[in-house]
């Protein structure tokens, strides 16, 4: 198993800087942050395409780059299979010659072979195709299948996701899961999607303005890394996993932290995992106890673990009962912060509308 480790600082003639440490043991690894933070800076220096202006790279016991001895591995010597959002198939090649090319660059012994990747891959049916005759989500499971073939130490995805649209992405991610099953070829995954990251990942390094601003398993690192990181493209986001969604006289139910929480009706039996979404602002803090009657039927016990203020607004950490790992995010003036005593410690129940959540995979 090679273990990566990453220090890298590239200073922009922009003025911008990214200055990141972390190390990547086998399993998935994703950099997750807002636009701008430093994730493709991250990649490119270990891709290859991009020279640190310091750095010392290490996969395994090679050394990809050390700035201080002048060590910068060319990309095709560094066995690293990168998968980018412009997923770059030659476009005159039928999908089997780009998985066959990708064979060429494979060492002596590969152990991924050509028809399993393709069956893990669902590829079979589109070999004969061109990259112009496939969807975009074909397309990106031809990229990884040629990836996957070059027999790499490190697969490196790039937003592998980000262009798809939700029934295509959930093909794709079922197809990734399968491939971490089977193959455990550690994986460097760049994703700004929270439920991506908690699906895939076995650790985040969470990236904001250049700088490592939290690392830790999906939960913790995510949490850890505070509001401004839990967003998705709306603005700040709670995402809350599911357990046990079920449907009972019409009502779909569902468990958060041994919890029990009302969703609105869902269209379908869940196929895969689900998540429930809603913003921090749609969340009511009250103290523990009995509040009396109130439309908001959601109400989840938790301990306040930290409250950040962000732009004249308090955020307010609740760490949910039952489960130390699962918090939530809520939005409340300083005044109610101030009155409810709303600091570490305090214990709180959140109230949250079924109609504020998005339920989804
Ligand atoms: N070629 C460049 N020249 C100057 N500044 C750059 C260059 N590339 C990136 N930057 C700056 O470096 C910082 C990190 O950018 P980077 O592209 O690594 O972020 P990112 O997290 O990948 O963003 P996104 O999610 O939007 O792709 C940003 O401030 C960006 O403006």
């Amino acid at each position: 198993m090679s273990t990566l480790s990453f220090r890298g600082q590239v200073r922009y003639a922009s003025g911008a800087t990214v200055d990141v440490a972390f190390d990547a043991e086998g399993g998935v690894t994703a950099l997750f942050g807002p636009s701008g933070s430093g994730k493709s800076s991250v990649v490119a220096v270990i891709a290859g395409l991009l020279r640190p202006n310091n750095g010392l790279v290490r996969l395994g016991d090679e050394t990809l780059v050390d700035t201080s001895r002048g060590v910068c591995l060319p990309p095709e010597r560094r066995r690293v299979g990168l998968v980018s959002q412009d997923h770059l198939l030659f476009p005159h090649m039928t999908a089997e010659a780009n998985l066959r090319y990708g064979m060429r660059r494979a060492g002596p012994a590969p152990t991924i072979g050509f028809e399993q990747a393709c069956a893990v891959l669902d590829l079979t049916e589109l070999l004969g195709r061109r990259p112009a005759e496939l969807s975009g989500g074909e397309r990106q499971r031809v990229a990884i299948g040629r990836a996957l073939l070059s027999q790499p130490r490190l697969l490196l995805l790039d937003e592998p996701l980000a262009s798809l649209d939700a029934a295509r992405k959930g093909r794709v991610l079922a197809c990734l899961e399968r491939i971490v099953a089977e193959w455990n070829t550690p994986t460097v995954l760049v994703s700004h999607d929270q439920a991506e990251v908690r699906r895939l990942a076995d650790r985040v390094v969470v990236l904001d303005e250049g700088r490592v601003i939290a690392t830790g398993a999906p939960d913790e690192a995510l949490a850890a890394a505070g509001p401004l990181s839990w967003r998705d493209e709306t603005g700040p986001m709670n995402l809350l996993r599911l357990e046990g969604v079920t449907q009972c006289d019409g009502a779909w139910t569902a468990r958060v932290a041994m919890q029990e929480l009302a969703l609105p009706p869902l269209p379908a039996p869940p196929d895969g995992p689900l998540y429930a979404r809603f913003p921090p602002h749609e969340v009511t803090v009250a103290p523990p106890g009995d509040v009396g009657v109130l439309s908001a039927r959601n109400r989840l016990r938790g301990v306040v673990r930290r409250t950040v203020e962000v732009g004249g607004a308090v955020f307010v950490a609740v760490e949910l009962s039952a489960d130390a790992e699962t918090s939530l995010w809520a939005e409340v003036t300083p005044q109610s912060a101030a009155t409810l005593g709303l600091a570490p410690g305090a214990a709180v129940q959140c109230l949250v509308k079924t109609s504020s959540l998005r339920v989804g995979s």
